[in-house]
């Protein structure tokens, strides 16, 4: 079993509400390693930030991350740091994995002051921009395909993200060509 998709990219570029729509479209169920690693926890995540560090939630997510890709069959959405661990880049090695990529003007309006990430509670667009510059390559490195969401709503990109399914399915029949 593995998940239909995989989807990457740093906070903001709309892995959760993407992906609940590109689920949607499918029929199948959306999972996000946020949401699972919190269910670990039992506590949200500013509070397991604030309790016991952020090198305890990327142990967590390390765990959620290799659980989720084991036994997922429908969309998931890594956390934005998710990629930072090698573990977690060697274990998407022969997923679909999709990088919805985000500029620095739209990510800062999206994520606003932070609320609920506690990475960007000080000096948010400045964090933003560090992330963007340290992360790039690896989401690109993890990546078959990127997905640009700047200037487009969620529902411009799951509409793009479900047609590169769609077409990978016409393109990849179960026996011969007839003839
Ligand atoms: N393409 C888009 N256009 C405009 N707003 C968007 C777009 N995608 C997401 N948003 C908005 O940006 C905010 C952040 O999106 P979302 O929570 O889906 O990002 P994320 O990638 O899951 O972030 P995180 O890594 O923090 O979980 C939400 O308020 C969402 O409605
Ligand atoms: O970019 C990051 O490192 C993070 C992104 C969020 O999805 C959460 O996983 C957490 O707030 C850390
Ligand atoms: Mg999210």
């Amino acid at each position: 079993m593995a998940p239909v998709c995989v989807l990457v990219g740093v906070m903001g570029a709309g892995k959760t509400s993407t992906g609940l729509l590109v689920a949607s479209g499918l029929g199948v169920g959306f999972r996000d390693t946020d949401s699972d690693v919190e269910a670990l926890a039992g506590k949200p995540i500013p509070e397991i930030f604030v309790d016991d560090g952020e090198e305890h939630f990327r142990t967590l997510e390390r765990a959620a991350v290799a659980e989720a890709l084991a036994s997922h069959d429908g969309v998931l959405a890594l956390g934005g740091g998710a990629i930072l661990a090698e573990e977690n880049r060697a274990a998407l090695a022969g997923h679909r994995v999709i990088y919805l990529s985000v500029e620095l003007t739209d990510a800062v309006r999206r994520v606003g002051l932070g609320a609920g990430r506690p990475l960007l509670a000080i000096n948010p667009r400045a964090t933003l921009k560090h992330l963007l510059d340290q992360r790039r390559p690896l989401y690109t490195e993890v990546a078959g395909q990127t997905v640009v969401t700047d200037g487009r709503t969620p529902e411009q990109v799951a509409e793009e993200i479900l047609a590169g399914l769609a077409d990978d399915r016409v393109g990849r029949p179960a026996g011969p060509p007839a003839g």
